[in-house]
């Protein structure tokens, strides 16, 4: 069975419609930082614009190519903006409102020269989907790899589109302008756009996806409230350096840090209060920290620092320094102003693998308690190792 026009301009339509309708029902409610909504409307104007183009091979009426031309041209400029919103760049209006005026205006110029007006429309809109490309090309992010690439051919392929149907006119190949009867310079390239929709809009939800996914793995190895690595991720950490430094004999240290009397905050000045107390601690103990030092929220009101390649003795310095910062700092909370102090413990040894991890723990755990003990706002360091018994042979 031949495929006609309207048939090949329809499925077109079904294809965009059904898409935008997804995934404008996806993004629904979804903040319009991933664009998703701007691409939901690209398509379903996309969908608009065939259906005049349909109506127009039954109603020969000029103006409803120019319409269609037009919202073409607008849908092309939502997928860019959409683009721009997911990367969290500027569209400059140029570059969105420019190509759909251009349209606008060659469609009206050559309404009844059919010929001129493929070659000029579809030159703009060739140029929307090498803004596309560029756009997806530009923005390099790890995570998004396949979405991109998917995306890309998406653009690519819809660019090859009007590359195609502007040489057929140029060389006089298939009456590009009529959309009746068919001719195979007119098919392929509408089933080239078919597949192009698709691709463009599958790689724009696995774009979406894969940050969406990327995200909650980020945000399921942080404490939500202080932003620094929660207690799992800190363990991993630490047991991986621990591994290292049993490989490349070199010392650890960790630090637990305690807010004294924390209690007494929120019970003076409120939870809110609190809370505030220990995202301020959980800055200064950071800054105060190197780039290869990790910072973790191990329980309620304790962190823990893990110090790489560090002797205890050097460890003790630094805790002091933590301990002076903190007792320093003045949080400021509706008009009152909070002060604070940490008890440290430390603990450190080279370690003889991972399996150390907990007993380095608990070292640092009871030496932060003697600290407490011995009157609070002070650094204890633990007991060193007993070393290892050897057995007679
Ligand atoms: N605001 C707030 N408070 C917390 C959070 N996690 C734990 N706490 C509070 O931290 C307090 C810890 O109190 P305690 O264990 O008695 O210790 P402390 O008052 O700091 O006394 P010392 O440790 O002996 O100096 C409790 O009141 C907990 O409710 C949190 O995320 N936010």
């Amino acid at each position: 069975m031949p495929i006609d026009m309207p048939t090949m301009l329809v499925s077109i339509l079904v294809v965009a419609l059904s898409m935008g309708a997804a995934v404008l029902a996806s993004g629904w409610r979804i903040p319009h930082r991933d664009g998703l909504n701007f691409w939901g409307q690209g398509l379903l104007l996309l969908s608009a614009g065939f259906i005049l183009f349909a109506l127009s091979v039954r109603l020969h009426n000029p103006w409803l190519i120019w319409l269609g031309n037009v919202l073409l041209a607008a849908s092309y400029a939502s997928v860019l903006m959409a683009l721009s919103r997911f990367h969290a760049h500027a569209c400059p209006l140029w570059l969105t409102a420019g190509p759909i005026l251009l349209v606008a205006l060659f469609s009206l110029v050559f309404l009844h020269q059919g010929e001129w007006r493929v070659i000029m429309v579809e030159v703009v809109l060739l140029w929307q989907w090498c803004a596309v490309a560029a756009s997806v090309l530009r923005c390099q992010s790890g995570p998004l790899e396949r979405g991109r690439w998917l995306l890309l051919l998406g653009a690519v392929l819809m660019g090859l589109v009007y590359a195609v149907r502007i040489v057929a006119q140029w060389l006089d190949w298939g009456q590009m302008e009529h959309l009746w009867p068919p001719h195979m310079a007119q098919v392929a390239p509408h089933l080239l756009s078919l597949s192009g929709l698709v691709f463009l809009t599958l790689g724009y939800v696995l774009m979406t996806k894969e940050r969406a996914d990327a995200e909650f793995r980020r945000s399921a190895r942080l404490d939500a409230l202080t932003g620094i690595p929660n207690r799992s991720a800190f363990l991993d950490t630490f047991q991986h350096v621990l591994a290292q430094a049993a490989r490349g004999d070199w010392p650890v240290a960790l630090l637990m840090a305690d807010i004294d009397k924390f209690k007494n905050v929120n019970d003076t000045y409120g939870h809110l209060a609190g809370d505030a107390v220990l995202r301020a601690v959980a800055q200064r103990l950071q800054a105060g920290l190197r780039a290869q030092d990790t910072l973790g929220r191990y329980g309620g009101e304790e962190f823990l620092v893990l110090l790489p390649d560090t002797p205890v003795s050097g460890a003790r310095t630094l805790a002091q320094h933590l301990r002076q910062s903190v007792e320093q700092m003045v949080v400021s909370w509706e008009g009152k102003k909070i002060t604070v102090t940490i008890s440290v413990g430390i603990s450190g040894q080279i370690p003889a693998g991972a399996q150390d991890a907990q007993a380095l723990i608990d070292r640092a755990d009871q030496a932060m308690y003697a600290a407490k003990h011995a009157g609070r706002n002070r650094v204890e360091v633990a007991d060193a190792l007993p070393p290892p018994v050897s057995t007679p042979a």
